[in-house]
C-alpha cells in the first residue's frame, strides 16, 4: 500500500492506492483505502486490511453520534483522538493500522497520523505503507505551501504512481481527493497502467 496526504494553500491533498495482498498474491487491485466519514472527514488506510476496514467503520459511528450528541460537526483532532484512543486500547494485541485523518473544520484544515503503535501526530505531509519511501521521493521533491491546486492534485497522483511503478504491494487505481472548506472533493481515479503510459509519452515528447 502507498498513501499520502499533505496540506497546502488550496486546503488537503490526499491520494492512495488500491491494492490488498497477501503475501505474494494480490488479493484485490480496487480496494476504496480513502474513506469518507463525513463531507468534512476523511481517512486513509494502510497495513492489516481487516483491522482498518472495521476500526473505520467504527469511528465513523463515533462521529456520527458526535454529531447526534453535540449538535456540531466532529473537529480532525477529535476524530483522530477517538482512533488513537482505540488504538492504545488495543496495543500490544496485533492491531496493525497505519491511516490518516485529513478534515476541515473550525480551525481550518486538519491533518493527522494515525497508528496501532498509539502515534497521534498533526502535520503537514505524511505518507503511509509499503510504498512509502517511493512517494517520499517525488512528494518531497514537489511540495511547497504555494502549489496551485492543480500541480499539488497532480503532484499527489504523481507520487502515488511512482509508487506502484517500484512497490510490488501497491498498485491498481490511483486515486486523489481534495479537502477544501466546502467539503472534500473526489479528484481522478486512474488506473496505474494509464499513468504509466501518459508519464511515458510526456518523457518522450521531451
Ligand atoms: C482482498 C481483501 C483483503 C485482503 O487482501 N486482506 C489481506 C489479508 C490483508 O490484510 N492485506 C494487507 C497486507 C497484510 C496482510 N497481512 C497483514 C498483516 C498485518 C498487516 C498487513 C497485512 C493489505 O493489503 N494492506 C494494504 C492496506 C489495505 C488494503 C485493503 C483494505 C484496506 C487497507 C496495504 O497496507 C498495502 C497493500 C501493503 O500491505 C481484506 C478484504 C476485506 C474486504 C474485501 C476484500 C478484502
Amino acid at each position: 500500500t502507498t498513501t499520502l496526504g499533505f496540506k497546502y494553500q488550496g486546503g488537503v491533498i490526499l491520494a492512495v492506492d488500491s491494492r490488498a495482498t497477501g503475501g505474494q498474491y494480490i488479493g484485490s487491485q480496487s480496494m476504496k483505502k480513502i474513506v469518507e466519514i463525513n463531507q468534512f472527514l476523511l481517512g486513509t488506510l494502510a497495513g492489516g486490511a481487516a483491522d482498518c476496514v472495521y476500526w473505520d467503520r467504527v469511528l465513523s459511528k463515533e462521529c456520527r453520534l458526535h454529531e447526534l450528541r453535540n449538535k456540531e460537526r466532529i473537529s480532525v483532532a477529535a476524530a483522530s483522538k477517538i482512533m488513537a484512543n482505540i488504538a492504545h486500547e488495543y496495543k500490544g494485541m496485533g492491531l496493525s493500522m497505519g491511516m490518516m485523518l485529513a478534515g476541515y473544520d473550525k480551525h481550518g484544515p486538519g491533518l493527522y497520523y494515525v497508528d496501532s503503535e498509539g502515534s497521534r501526530t498533526p502535520g503537514n505531509v505524511f505518507s503511509v505503507g509499503s510504498g512509502s519511501i517511493y512517494a517520499f521521493g517525488v512528494l518531497d521533491s514537489g511540495y511547497h505551501w504555494d502549489l496551485k491546486d492543480a500541480e499539488a492534485q497532480e503532484l499527489g497522483r504523481r507520487a502515488i504512481y511512482h509508487a506502484t511503478f517500484r512497490d510490488a504491494y501497491s498498485g491498481g487505481i490511483v486515486r486523489v481527493y481534495h479537502m477544501t472548506q466546502n467539503g472534500w472533493i473526489k479528484i481522478s481515479e486512474t488506473d496505474c497502467m494509464e499513468l504509466h503510459y501518459k508519464y511515458k509519452e510526456q518523457k518522450e515528447a521531451k
